[in-house]
């Protein structure tokens, strides 16, 4: 279902001269994603990836498709972006948006063990560090003010006992960002959506992190705890499973040593993480805009993380 645009191998002959990547030989496409359509390309060079993408324009995309290219230069594993003979990443096809990336091997890991995790902050903190000199920005589109415009918007939906969590929480969430700590946490670009399906692995072995289109400027801390309020849990309960918390917090800080404001402000970062995806949710199940939303994520998951890191037990960051 996530083929929105049909494309050939008889459409991309043509096309494809302007790329140092030989003849198009094969073109499969992918049905997991729910925003562009995808396709597995097979050149004479090698294994690439075509992405149409169908709701972000020629404006938006220049800051995701370079920041990957940046983190590709900089050895973070990442879907580094083909240039074509102008040097040019972003392209038209079919007179929608277009990219060529490289394909990460292996598959995403659903049951990750403490190995992977470790690996997932140490490439993490990579990422992090090397993001310090990217030239480019843009705020995180699904950061405070989105959430700000959000909560009115899906507040209807709710229980008394629901309306009263996300109006307590947007109150507190609002208080933490304009504190003086906050303003003290590092920030730069972030990916913003590293969750398990958003990581290649081939066996233990870490092979990238993709789907950026999340991505912008923000702290540094807020990454982490997305990261592991998806990777370090268990996703029945939403419980933190401590010996994945640990391999991937301690591996990130084996690169990127955490500072004493990122670790005052780590609950108050689970709950931003978790109030994050518990607003999204929310929307994408209450306000469907379209096929995208046949499948919508469950909300309540993340209602329940949001109730634990409130309340719950916080292993600490370091
Ligand atoms: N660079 C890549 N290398 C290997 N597989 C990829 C790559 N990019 C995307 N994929 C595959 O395509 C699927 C859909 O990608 P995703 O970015 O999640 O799509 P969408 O943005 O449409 O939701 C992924 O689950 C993955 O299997
Ligand atoms: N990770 C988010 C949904 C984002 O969708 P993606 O397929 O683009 O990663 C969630 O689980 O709510």
């Amino acid at each position: 279902m996530a083929v929105f645009t049909s494309v050939s191998l008889d459409d991309l002959t043509q096309w494809m001269t302007q790329f140092p990547l030989g003849k198009p030989l094969a073109l499969k496409g992918i049905s997991t994603g729910i925003e562009n359509s995808n396709f597995f390309l097979t050149t004479e060079t090698g294994e690439y990836v075509l992405t149409i993408f169908e709701k972000l324009s020629f404006e938006q995309l220049p800051f995701y498709l370079h920041l990957m290219r940046h983190l590709a230069q900089h050895d973070v594993l990442v879907p580094a972006p083909i240039a074509n003979d102008k040097g040019e990443i972003l392209h038209s096809l079919h007179g929608k948006p277009a990219a060529i990336v490289t394909r990460l091997q292996g598959a995403c890991q659903l049951a990750p063990q403490p190995v992977h995790c470790a690996a997932v902050g140490t490439m993490l903190a990579r990422m992090h560090l090397a993001g310090r000199d990217f030239g480019m920005s843009q705020p995180n589109l699904r950061g405070l003010d989105w959430w700000r415009a959000t909560t009115p918007t899906v507040l209807p939906y709710l229980t008394e006992d629901g309306k009263h969590l996300l109006r307590a929480e947007m109150h507190f969430q609002e208080a933490f960002a304009s504190s003086a700590l906050y303003h003290r946490l590092p920030r730069g670009p972030v990916h913003a959506d590293l969750f398990r399906d958003n990581v290649m692995f081939d066996g233990e072995r870490l092979t990238g992190f993709f789907d950026f289109y999340f991505a912008g400027c923000d702290t540094w801390l807020f990454d982490a705890a997305v990261t592991v309020n998806d990777w370090c849990i268990d996703l029945a309960t939403g419980a933190f499973d401590e010996a994945r918390v640990r391999a991937l917090l301690d591996a990130y800080q084996a690169v990127r040593p955490f500072t004493e404001e990122e670790q005052a402000s780590w609950q108050a970062m689970l709950r931003a993480g978790a109030f994050r995806f518990w607003l999204s949710r929310l929307y994408d199940y209450y306000l469907p805009r379209d096929a995208e939303m046949l499948t919508p994520h469950d909300p309540t998951h993340f209602e329940r993380i949001l109730r634990l890191r409130i309340d719950g037990a916080i292993p600490p960051l370091v």
